[in-house]
C-alpha cells in the first residue's frame, strides 16, 4: 500500500484508546483510587476470554474519565497516534451511557471530545468525527433518554451506533431509537455478527437502517446474507486484532479477512479498542502481513474500501 494513500478508521471506541499510562495519570489528577497496585498489575489483566470479560475491564477503567479536559486529552492522544498510523479520516465511537450512568454530565463528555475533534485537521492532519453509540445491555428507556439529551445539547455527532454485549441484546430492541436518529438525519451503524448470529446483522440492516455493519464476521455463516452484503456493498468494519484477543477467531492466521475480500465483501481494517487489543491500525496491517500474508494490493483495496465507507 502506498503509505500516502488516504486511510479511514471507522471502528474505534474512544474509550478503548485509554492507555494504561493515561489511566494512571488521570486517576492521580482526579484523585481516583485504582484497584491496581501499578502499571504491571493493570497490564496483567489484559487477558480476555470473550467480549464480556473485556467489557468488564473497559467499563471499570472509565472511572478515571470525569471532566471535559479528560475526554479532550483522551481524544487528542488517539488522534496523535492515528496520524502516526497514516489515518486521514477517523470516525470514532463514544459510549454516552457509560459516563452518564456513573454521574458524569453528558455535556462534559461531548464538550471534551468535540474540542479535540475541532482542532484535529489543523493539529494532526486527521479529519475526525464522532458517533454516539447505544450501550445495548442497558435499558431501552435509557437509550431514548440519552438520545434526547444528545439532541438537546446539539451534540456534534454524525451518527448513531450500537455496541456492548451482543448476545441476548438483538438490534430489534432498539428499532424506535434508531428511527428517531434517522429522522434527525444521522448516519446509522451497528455492531452485529461479532459474537452474535447472522440474524442480528439482518436485523441491523432491516430494522435499524444500518448503512455499515461493525464486525459482521459471523455473516459468513449465512450464504444468503453474504450475497446480499456483496450485492449492496454494505461496508463491514472488521477488527482482526480484536477478534483474536476476544477469541472470536483462534488466530490471525485463521482470520476470515481474506475470505471476505475474496467473496467481494466491502471490508476495512480497524482497531476497535487499540489500548486493549495490542495495537492500532498500522499494527494490525503489519500483523496481517506477517500472519495472513496480506499483499500490498490487498492493503490498497482495504484502504480504498475504508474511504468509500466513510460517512462524510
Ligand atoms: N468489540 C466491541 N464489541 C462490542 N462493544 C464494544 N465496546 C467496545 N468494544 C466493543
Ligand atoms: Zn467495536
Amino acid at each position: 500500500m502506498d503509505e500516502s494513500e488516504p486511510l479511514a478508521e471507522l471502528h474505534v471506541h474512544i474509550e478503548g484508546t485509554l492507555e494504561p499510562e493515561l489511566i494512571f495519570s488521570l486517576a492521580e489528577r482526579n484523585r481516583v483510587a485504582l484497584p491496581y497496585s501499578d502499571l504491571a498489575d493493570l497490564r496483567s489483566r489484559y487477558e480476555f476470554t470473550d467480549l464480556q470479560s473485556f467489557l468488564d475491564l473497559y467499563y471499570a477503567n472509565m472511572q478515571v474519565l470525569q471532566t471535559a479536559e479528560d475526554f479532550a486529552d483522551l481524544a487528542r492522544a488517539y488522534l496523535t497516534r492515528a496520524a502516526r498510523a497514516g489515518i486521514t479520516r477517523a470516525e470514532f465511537f463514544f459510549d454516552p451511557q457509560a459516563h452518564t450512568s456513573r454521574g458524569v454530565p453528558l455535556s462534559e463528555v461531548v464538550d471534551g471530545l468535540a474540542d479535540a475533534v475541532a482542532g484535529a485537521r489543523a493539529e494532526y492532519g486527521v479529519d475526525a468525527a464522532m458517533i454516539a453509540s447505544i450501550v445495548r445491555d442497558r435499558p431501552v428507556t435509557e437509550a431514548h433518554e440519552v438520545f434526547g439529551e444528545l439532541m438537546r445539547l446539539q451534540a456534534p455527532v454524525i451518527g448513531l451506533g450500537l455496541d456492548s454485549a451482543e448476545m441476548g441484546y438483538p438490534p430489534s430492541l432498539f428499532e424506535d431509537v434508531f428511527a428517531r436518529a434517522r429522522a434527525e438525519g444521522l448516519h446509522i451503524t451497528a455492531h452485529a455478527g461479532e459474537e452474535g448470529p447472522p440474524e442480528y446483522v439482518v436485523q441491523a440492516l432491516d430494522l435499524l437502517g444500518a448503512e455499515r455493519i461493525d464486525h459482521g464476521i459471523r455473516s459468513l455463516e449465512d450464504p444468503e446474507l453474504v450475497a446480499r452484503l456483496v450485492d449492496e456493498q454494505i461496508p463491514l468494519t472488521v477488527c482482526p486484532l480484536s477478534n483474536v484477543r476476544l477469541r472470536v477467531v483462534d488466530s490471525l492466521a485463521d482470520h476470515p479477512l481474506r475470505r471476505m475480500l475474496d467473496a467481494g465483501l466491502s471490508v476495512s481494517v480497524n482497531s476497535d479498542d487499540p489500548a486493549y487489543f495490542g495495537g492500532y491500525v498500522d499494527d494490525a496491517f503489519a500483523a496481517l502481513q506477517t500472519h495472513l500474508g496480506l499483499t500490498d494490493e490487498e492493503r490498497t483495496t482495504l484502504a480504498r474500501n475504508s474511504i468509500r465507507a466513510a460517512f462524510d
